[in-house]
Formats: structure tokens, C-alpha cells, sequence
């Protein structure tokens, strides 16, 4: 298994957030983790990313507790909030900077300008982006370096209907060659039709997996 959690508590300014957790997601799997605002889905993905200790329980994610640490995420993508953008460099510039700094990219910055249908926009710097072009623009980069684990907090923000049926495809390819992807999501579509298990969490528990 790439992740094993066993009874996971996380206590949050005095409130369970995670009560008893268990999630186990194996090399290959898609696992959308589904739930109201605030039930605790980047909470959890913060836990996998080793970001946040738990309060309680047993958590190991490739083999052993997740550390924050750079031997970690060379396994490991977190792609969440929209990061900082370096000033003065271009969407393609974006993506070498990533594919020279990762050397042995899963795709070329071409490739990926292509796949996630940047190719209009790569001279533009990400503030000259639209709302869904700089998520395009961050998931491009999340695949394009290797891993093993994708941890995707709300992968379909601002993405167009199309383009969410792409990134499906695109997780399900990803899924394919051994990847494992845990995301937090609220596209019920989005992670039926990358072939994804969801287990849904209500009130810091996991109510129902199918
Ligand atoms: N630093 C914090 N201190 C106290 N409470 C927090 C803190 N961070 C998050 N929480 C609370 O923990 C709960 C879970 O938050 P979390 O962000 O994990 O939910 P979520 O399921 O990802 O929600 P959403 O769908 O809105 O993104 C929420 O009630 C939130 O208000």
C-alpha cells in the first residue's frame, strides 16, 4: 500500500476535525475524497503531505510517516492553493524552470503546454492568465515532474467543463503507469470518470466508500 491510515485524529483550535480515519490507497488507485465545506478533506491531504502531524492514529504514506522533507516530495506532488509565481518568467518558463530543476520530467514543457492547452498563452506571465488557465497552468506543473503520489486539493477549481473531462483522462493515464492520486473534490463527475474510489468524509469521518 502507498498509503495506510489507521484511526487518524487531527484536533484543530480545540475542534476534532478528523475523528478516526481509515483510508488505505494502493499503487495505481484514484481515491476523490468528497464531503461538505469543512468536513475535513484538506485537513486530510495536509496529514498525507506530511504538512500536519495527527493528533491520533498511525499514518504511513510510501513506507513510512510522511515528512516534510525534500527526499519526500521527490516522491510526492501537493498541488492546492495557487502558488507564488516567479516574477518576469512566462507560463513555458514556468514549466522548464520545473522540468530543469526535476530532470527526468514525465513531459517537456511542449508536451505539456499541449496537454493542458497553454499553447496560446505561454508567453504570458501567470498574472496574465485567466482564473482557469493559471489552475491549468498548476496541474501542467504537478504532472509534468515525476512521482509516485498526487495529492490534488480541488483539482477542478475554475476549470471548464471540457477541460475537466481532459484532466480525468489525464488522471486516469497517470493512474495507469502506477500513480497514486488522493484528491479532495466536489466534482462527483470529475472523479467518476477518471475511474477514481471515493470515500466521502461527514464529520471528520469517512461515512461511506464504494
Ligand atoms: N488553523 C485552523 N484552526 C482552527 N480550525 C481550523 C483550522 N484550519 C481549518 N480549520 C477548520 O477545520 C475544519 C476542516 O477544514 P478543511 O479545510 O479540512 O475542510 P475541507 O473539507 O477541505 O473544506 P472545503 O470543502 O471548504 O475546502 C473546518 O471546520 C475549518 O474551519
Amino acid at each position: 500500500m502507498l498509503i495506510t491510515a489507521r484511526g487518524l485524529g487531527v484536533v484543530l483550535g480545540g475542534e476534532p476535525v478528523l475523528r478516526g480515519v481509515d483510508l488505505t490507497v494502493a499503487r495505481g488507485e484514484i481515491v476523490a475524497v468528497a464531503g461538505e465545506n469543512g468536513a475535513g478533506k484538506s485537513t486530510l491531504l495536509r496529514c498525507l503531505a506530511g504538512l500536519r502531524s495527527p493528533d491520533s492514529g498511525e499514518l504511513s504514506v510510501l513506507g513510512g510517516p510522511p515528512r516534510d522533507e525534500p527526499a519526500f516530495w521527490r516522491d510526492v506532488v501537493l498541488a492546492g492553493d495557487e502558488p507564488a509565481w516567479y516574477p518576469g518568467l512566462t507560463a513555458r518558463e514556468h514549466l522548464e524552470l520545473m522540468g530543469t530543476v526535476h530532470g527526468a520530467s514525465r513531459l517537456d514543457a511542449e508536451a505539456a503546454l499541449e496537454a493542458f492547452g497553454l499553447h496560446g498563452r505561454a508567453d504570458a506571465p501567470p498574472p496574465a492568465l485567466s482564473t482557469g488557465q493559471r489552475q491549468r497552468l498548476l496541474l501542467a506543473a504537478a504532472f509534468l515532474r515525476p512521482s509516485r503520489l498526487l495529492l490534488l486539493d480541488e483539482p477542478e477549481r475554475g476549470l471548464d467543463a471540457g477541460f475537466r473531462r481532459r484532466l480525468a483522462a489525464i488522471l486516469a493515464e497517470y493512474a495507469a503507469g502506477g500513480g497514486a492520486v488522493v484528491m479532495a473534490t466536489h466534482d462527483a463527475a470529475l472523479a467518476e470518470a477518471a475511474g477514481g474510489r471515493r470515500v466521502e468524509l461527514a464529520a471528520g469521518r469517512v461515512r461511506s466508500a464504494a
